[in-house]
């Protein structure tokens, strides 16, 4: 074997991660595929972002891609040789010189309550008479649709804003300071933290995020034959549903603390989309749904996103540009 091949195939793809416990569970997951996938050595390169070490809530950072942008920046500067992200994380504007090459098989899309003493949120709710359910959540889109759940059953919930990881967002439940926290299902799962769920709530409750559950593997946009590499952990069903969903939100010109939420489901042939929108205090939810044929073929990414940009149009015709405005 010639001295030059032996190399291309030894020397580790470089995958940089931030070193929260959640990022390091996903790169390490993706990491032993793309390993699997390519036949070379991955080794992970943590990265620290503005995200991770600010103590301020993310809305007040000033939302979209506070923990992507590091991750960028090291890719271009030729640091690491590819990226995972949270797909819901990303901002929806494609950065110049970066490939989204692989959208990987989504993991569960709904939301989890974690509530003390195991209970679900109808029975917090009989529990607490008397004073309002503190429920844990920054997320507007959470407050909005936790808020009109409880308004919709003549209920109150107090949200209470927080930040950190997973393990100490849960512990506020253990001290007491919350009854509960809401998270993303799927990022519990991929901790090996799904025995504390209390309730998984249905999207008609909870309609996740554009893009929960999903991942992005992102590499420059002039390494081509790495970009094909990882595209064997990319699943088209998942591309289409997020690429719908994703439209919609940047048709609204929402970022990801606005109270969106989007989740598009494949039946048979067929993509179903649902949008909400909605004040925080719950007051007003806008939801909508559609339906289109989505062939799985080269058009599919395309054709999703046609569903979501319809989708967007008649929620802005419905009013969601006002309920974008609103600021709590
Ligand atoms: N914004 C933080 C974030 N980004 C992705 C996930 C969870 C994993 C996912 O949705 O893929 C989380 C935490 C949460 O919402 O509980």
């Amino acid at each position: 074997m010639q001295q030059g091949q032996l190399d291309a195939e030894t020397i580790p793809l470089r995958l940089g991660t931030r070193r929260s416990p959640l990022a390091m569970a996903q790169s390490g997951m993706v990491a032993r595929e793309v390993s699997r996938a390519t036949g070379r050595p991955v080794e992970l390169v943590e990265i620290t972002t503005y995200g991770d070490t600010s103590r301020e809530h993310l809305a007040q950072i000033g939302g979209t891609g506070v923990f992507v942008s590091a991750l960028r920046d090291a890719l271009l500067a030729g640091e690491i040789d590819f990226a995972v992200h949270s797909l819901k994380d990303l901002p929806t504007a494609a950065p110049e010189g970066l490939l989204l090459a692989a959208i990987p098989e989504r993991e569960d899309v709904r939301d989890a309550l974690v509530a003390r003493e195991g209970l679900d949120l109808e029975t917090l709710v009989e529990k607490c008479a008397g004073r309002p359910v503190r429920i844990g959540t920054g997320s507007p889109r959470r407050m909005a649709q936790l808020n009109a759940w409880a308004r919709s059953r003549g209920q109150e919930i107090e949200t209470v804003p927080i930040r950190g990881n997973v393990d100490t967002r849960i512990g506020y439940t253990h001290s007491g300071e919350l009854d509960a926290v809401v998270l993303a299902t799927a990022g519990l799962n991929r901790l090996g933290r799904s025995a504390e769920i209390s309730q998984h709530l249905a999207p008609e409750l909870m309609l996740p995020a554009p893009g929960q559950g999903a991942l992005a593997i992102e590499c420059r946009a002039d390494a081509p034959e790495l970009a094909a590499a990882l595209g064997a952990l990319d699943h088209l069903p998942t591309r289409a549903a997020v690429a719908a969903e994703r439209a919609l939100l940047a048709a609204l010109e929402a970022g990801c603390s606005a109270p969106v939420a989007a989740l598009a489901r494949l039946e048979e042939h067929e993509l179903r989309l649902e949008g909400v929108i909605g004040t925080t205090d719950g007051a007003t939810l806008l939801m909508m749904s559609t339906t289109g044929p989505l062939p799985l073929d080269g058009t599919a990414e395309q054709t999703a996103r046609a569903l979501g940009h319809a989708l967007a149009a008649r929620l802005l015709d419905g009013g969601a540009a006002g309920l974008m405005g609103e600021r709590v």
